[in-house]
C-alpha cells in the first residue's frame, strides 16, 4: 500500500483519543466523502537516525506491510495509510470497545466459558497470522481489544504489530522487545524466536484472564525476569481452588520452556478445555452425572 502524502485532514474529521502508547496517539476518524468511522493511528517518525523520540519509518513500514497480509475477523483491519512529514498516520477499523485488559480489571477475574470464548478467538487470530509464518511478539492484554464490550459476546481484536516479523523460510530472528511479565525464557537467553513466543504469552494471558493475577510478575523487571527463567510459577490455592484441572492443564502446556514443546494455537483449539464438546458428549456429560447424584 502506498503512503499517501495528502493531508489526513482534509479527507478525515479527527476526533476523540481512544488510546495512545510508544508510537503517539489513536484517535477517532470520520471519513468525510462516506461518513464511515475508523481508527487514526498517528505515529511521530523519528527526524533522525539517533533520535530517540518517535518511531523508526521501517518499523512502520513493517506494521503496514503486515497488517495487509492479515486479513482476518479477530485482526485489526488496515484501511489506508498516510504520511505528512514527520508523521505517519494509519486509518484502521474503529475498534471502542477498550482493551481486554480494562475488561479483566473491572471485573477481577472471568469465568471460564467468558475465557475460552476470548481465547477462541485470540488463538484463530494468532493461528492465522502464524499460518502466514507471521509472529505478533508483543501479545498482552493490553494488545487484545474489545470491538464492543457491552455486547453479549465480545468480539477480540488484535492490535498493534509494531514488533511483529514475518520469518523467511529457515531464517533465525532473536529480539530482546517484548513486555517482561509476557516474554518467554527464549527471549531472555537471546535465542532464536518463532511463532512459540507467542504461544508463551498466551499462557501467561490466560493465567492472567483466569485469576488476576501475573504468574511470573515480582518487584522489579529482573526479579520477573529471574522468575521466567526458573519456570517459577504456580497455582496459588486461594485463587485456582475453582479452577478446572483442564483449564491449568491448558496453562501447563503453553509455559513450557521448550519453544518446540509448547502447544501451537491449532493444538490449543483442540485441547479440551477449549474443544467445543459435541452435544452427544454434552448429553453422556450430564447423564453421567446425573447418575452419580
Ligand atoms: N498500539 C495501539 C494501541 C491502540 C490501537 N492500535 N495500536 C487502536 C487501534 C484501533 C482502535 C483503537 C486503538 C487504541 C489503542
Amino acid at each position: 500500500m502506498a503512503f499517501k502524502h495528502e493531508n489526513v485532514a482534509d479527507l478525515y474529521d479527527i476526533g476523540v483519543v481512544l488510546g495512545s502508547g510508544h508510537f503517539g496517539q489513536v484517535r477517532q476518524v470520520t471519513e468525510r466523502s462516506t461518513g464511515a468511522q475508523w481508527a487514526g493511528k498517528f505515529i511521530k517518525t523519528r527526524k533522525s537516525a539517533g533520535s530517540r523520540l518517535g518511531v523508526e519509518r521501517s518499523a512502520v513500514e513493517r506494521e503496514v506491510e503486515l497488517l495487509q497480509a492479515l486479513t482476518h475477523p479477530s485482526i485489526m483491519a488496515l484501511k489506508d495509510v498516510f504520511e505528512c512529514r514527520a508523521e505517519m498516520v494509519l486509518i484502521v477499523e474503529l475498534i471502542s470497545g477498550g482493551e481486554l485488559f480494562d475488561f479483566i480489571a473491572a471485573k477481577d477475574n472471568v469465568t471460564e466459558s467468558e475465557a475460552i470464548a476470548f481465547l477462541k478467538q485470540i488463538l484463530e487470530g494468532v493461528g492465522f497470522m502464524h499460518s502466514k509464518h507471521i509472529a505478533h511478539f508483543d501479545l498482552k492484554p493490553e494488545n487484545i481489544m474489545l470491538s464492543d464490550k457491552d455486547a453479549a459476546n465480545p468480539t477480540i481484536k488484535l492490535i498493534d504489530f509494531g514488533l511483529a516479523h514475518q520469518f523467511k523460510q529457515g531464517e533465525e530472528y532473536k529480539s530482546m522487545c517484548g513486555t517482561p511479565q509476557y516474554i518467554p525464557p527464549e527471549v531472555i537467553n537471546y535465542s532464536p524466536l518463532s511463532t512459540a513466543t507467542d504461544m508463551w504469552s498466551i499462557g501467561v494471558i490466560t493465567y492472567i484472564l483466569l485469576s488476576g493475577l501475573s504468574p511470573f510478575q515480582d518487584n522489579t523487571d529482573e526479579e520477573t525476569l529471574r522468575n521466567i527463567i526458573a519456570m517459577k510459577f504456580e497455582f496459588p490455592e486461594h485463587v485456582f481452588s475453582m479452577t478446572s484441572e483442564s483449564a491449568k492443564d491448558f496453562i501447563k502446556k503453553l509455559l513450557v520452556k521448550d519453544p518446540i514443546e509448547r502447544m501451537t494455537a491449532e493444538e490449543c483449539l483442540i485441547h479440551q478445555w477449549i474443544k467445543p464438546m459435541t452435544r452427544k458428549q454434552m448429553a453422556n456429560r450430564n447423564r453421567s452425572s446425573i447418575n452419580m447424584k
